[in-house]
């Protein structure tokens, strides 16, 4: 098993909240809340330890609600290793219906001053020779340059470290300019790195292949219920979902980063690696929080994960048998 390092910069504690229909403006009676520390290299974390890796968090954190944070750690075995700032962790809330409809509120989190990014490249530079990969997740606080968020893949690439970037807006596009192993895009945000809408996977295909040009080796797009397109120097491989009952698809693109990066770092064949980490972030919508893979029924939705070299011989886009 490897050793991983994952960088949150935006911690948050993800409330979320089940109920049948949200109706604005009025009183809306909820089923199942549940307050729980996140973000995304702090979810990844939680996926990979579970799989087996020795997992270090870092980035930053707020240190005036850090409790919760630190018992999770502890209750799941990460190394913590964030840096603590003054201030508050955001609460982002998470409105998730009976329908499968999710409403995210993410706020902007803490303001950081300039001494924060000095303080996490120190301890980025210590903790580096001791990883296998590093995995940088989740929006940027307030305060906090996206040159910074460049300057941080740089550090880890430098140090012969392959990145995995997970992150939106102006901080996927200075971060993809600075050359990571790998990123991790949903459409939306692929969309928006790309300045134009993606309205099919032919307009898909055709962004990913702007973004190995801008020199990204591994393009993962995850395109929520149809499933996953991961293009690398081996090919493209394009995967269909196996068939569950949707409660709240939060956690599943880091969920899909962390079963994808544990087969890369094992080695396993691309088909074997697609498939288990598309399973994975299936078995993730099914509930709150990050996938299980000691789901009870989780060979049955490996069993009925598809993946095919893409574009496939008969070209429909539909799901193969
Ligand atoms: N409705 C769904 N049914 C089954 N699997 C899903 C569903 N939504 C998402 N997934 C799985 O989770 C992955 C990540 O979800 P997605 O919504 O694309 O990412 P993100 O959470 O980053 O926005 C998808 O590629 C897919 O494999
Ligand atoms: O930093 P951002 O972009 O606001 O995202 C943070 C949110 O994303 C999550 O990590 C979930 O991400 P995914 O749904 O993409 O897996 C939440 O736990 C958290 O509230």
């Amino acid at each position: 098993m490897a050793n991983i390092l994952t960088v949150t910069l935006n911690p948050a504690l993800d409330l979320s909240v089940e109920t049948p229909t949200l109706n604005p403006g009025e009183v809306n009676r909820t089923g199942n809340t549940r307050l729980e520390p996140a973000g995304k290299g702090i979810n990844v974390a939680r996926v990979l330890a579970r799989l087996g890796h020795s997992v270090t968090v870092t980035g930053l954190l707020g240190e005036a609600n850090a409790a919760p944070f630190e018992r999770l750690f502890e209750a799941e075995g990460l190394q913590d290793s964030l840096v603590r700032i003054p201030g508050q962790n955001r609460i982002n809330i998470k409105i998730a219906e009976a329908g499968g409809r999710v409403t995210d509120l993410n706020g902007p989190g803490f303001r950081v001053s300039e001494d924060a990014l000095q303080r996490l490249e120190f301890r980025l530079a210590q903790l580096l020779p001791e990883c296998d990969a590093v995995v940088i997740g989740g929006s940027l606080p307030e305060g906090f340059p996206s040159s910074g968020l460049a300057g941080l893949v740089q550090l880890a690439s430098g140090a012969g470290k392959p990145v995995w970037l997970d992150t939106s807006g102006e901080g996927l596009r200075t971060g993809i300019e600075a050359g990571p192993f790998a990123v991790k895009p949903n459409t939306d945000e692929l969309s928006g790195w790309a300045g134009k809408p993606l309205k099919d996977i032919t307009a898909v295909e055709a962004a990913v292949a702007r973004v190995h040009a801008a020199g990204v080796s591994h393009v993962v797009v995850s395109m929520g219920a149809d499933g996953v397109l991961w293009s690398s120097p081996a090919g493209t491989l394009r995967s269909w979902v196996p068939p569950v009952t949707v409660v709240s698809t939060v956690c599943a693109g880091d969920t899909l980063l962390a079963g994808m990066l544990h087969g890369v770092l094992l080695g396993q064949p691309d088909e074997t690696i697609l498939t288990f980490a598309t399973a994975l972030s299936a078995e993730c919508v099914r509930h709150i929080g990050v996938g299980n893979p000691d789901a009870p029924d989780f060979s049955s939705l490996l069993q009925q994960t598809r993946v095919q070299p893409w574009p496939a011989e008969n070209n429909t886009g539909e799901m193969p048998l």
